[in-house]
């Protein structure tokens, strides 16, 4: 059967799984064009902010219906999100001064977000892996509270030791320094380590590990633009900030917000990168831009920074960071990891 045949037929299947708030998945228009390769079937489902655990079973319905017609290809059926921002920086703030540098770190490039839910850790993560394959020495920390997740990414497990001085000795992963927020935490108290609890937090971190000389420090930030963010630039001495952003995420305004604030703060703005940009077939090769294309580029050039790179929706980059083993560190012969390396490539060549 030809491809489009059995895409449509796909698609007419899709008709029978049930989506939240009524209504099926084939006629929802958050479903992206159905991909059929001779070994491979991918399509994405986006979602409102919310609602990704919500359209879980369609997703597991939608991949056995996919699964059942076709046959031994590989499938993959991935939820984009678009979560609420956190709080917004409010307007007519001082550039802060006073900003000071981290001991024992050369270089500071934080990665951020205008939303949730675009693959920011995940690239945060795969980039610092990538700048350590370019022969430096390269740290991450974790300053997501409102959903630490680079030590799953990561494979890291329990609390990092802590010295008789009181400083942390951070830990360490596929050649990786690593802290995170997360090990802060008790389960259930992020909601309430608002304002200067979760930014004292963040400064412990930061200040009282031993990185123990590193040249690039990767800091994976909350989404959106609040207290954490606020508070970092306005002490620490940060040289760039990589957006990341999916497609369908490219709400001009919410990238324009974070970028606003980066620059009323002296924050230099390193560039944009697209994350579940284009899906590869893994039999074939080819490209498919499930989303449309170059929205990011676009993007980029409208808000006069750099466009630092696509990285592909794979299935191998969710299975394997969501295992702990990210593709830079896991596979970095393979196309993923030949993505974010040029990425980092570019930040290497952006900051001294
Ligand atoms: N390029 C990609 N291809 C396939 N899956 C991806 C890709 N990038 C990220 N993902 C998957 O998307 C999900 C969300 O990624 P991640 O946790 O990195 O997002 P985030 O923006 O940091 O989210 P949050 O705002 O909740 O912290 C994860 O399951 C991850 O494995």
């Amino acid at each position: 059967m030809a491809d489009t045949e059995l895409s449509a037929q796909i698609k007419t299947a899709l008709g029978a799984v049930e989506i939240p708030g009524g209504g099926d998945l084939a006629g929802y228009g958050g479903l992206s064009e159905i991909i059929v390769t001779p070994g491979a079937i991918a399509f994405a489902i986006a979602v409102v902010p919310g609602m990704e655990a919500a359209f879980g079973p369609a997703r597991d319905a939608a991949q056995k219906v996919a699964q059942d017609l076709g046959g031994s290809r590989k499938v993959m059926v991935s939820i984009t999100a678009e979560k609420a921002n956190s709080p917004k920086f409010g307007h007519g703030a001082a550039v802060p001064q006073g900003k000071t540098r981290v001991k024992g770190v050369q270089r500071i490039i934080a990665v951020g977000s205008g939303k949730g839910g675009v693959g920011k850790s995940t690239t945060a993560v795969n980039i610092a892996l990538a700048l350590a394959a370019e022969g430096l020495r390269a740290g991450i920390l974790d300053a997501d509270l409102y959903g630490p997740s680079v030590p799953k990414l990561l494979g890291i497990e329990g609390k990092p030791a802590i010295r008789d001085d009181g400083i942390f000795t951070p830990h360490e992963a596929h050649g990786l320094k690593v802290m995170s927020i997360g090990s802060m935490l008790v389960p259930g108290q992020a909601v309430v380590w608002r304002g200067p609890m979760a930014t004292s937090g963040l400064r412990q971190l930061l200040r009282e590990t031993d990185w123990g000389g590193l040249d690039v420090l990767v800091i994976d930030l909350p989404p959106g633009t609040g207290d954490i963010h606020i508070a970092l630039f306005q002490q620490t001495i940060v040289d760039g900030v990589v957006i990341v952003s999916t497609p369908q995420d490219l709400a001009l305004i919410d990238a324009q917000k974070a970028i606003d604030m980066l620059r009323r703060m002296a924050v230099p703005v390193l560039g944009l990168v697209e994350n579940m940009s284009y899906f590869i077939a893994p039999d074939t090769g080819n490209r498919y831009d499930i989303f449309g294309t170059g929205g990011a580029e676009r993007a980029a050039v409208s808000l006069g920074i750099p466009f630092l790179g696509a990285i592909p929706l794979v299935m191998s980059i969710r299975e394997n960071s969501d295992a702990g083993s990210p593709p830079v560190a896991t596979a970095p012969q393979g196309a993923e990891a030949a993505a974010y390396r040029a990425v980092a490539r570019r930040l290497v060549a952006s900051v001294p």
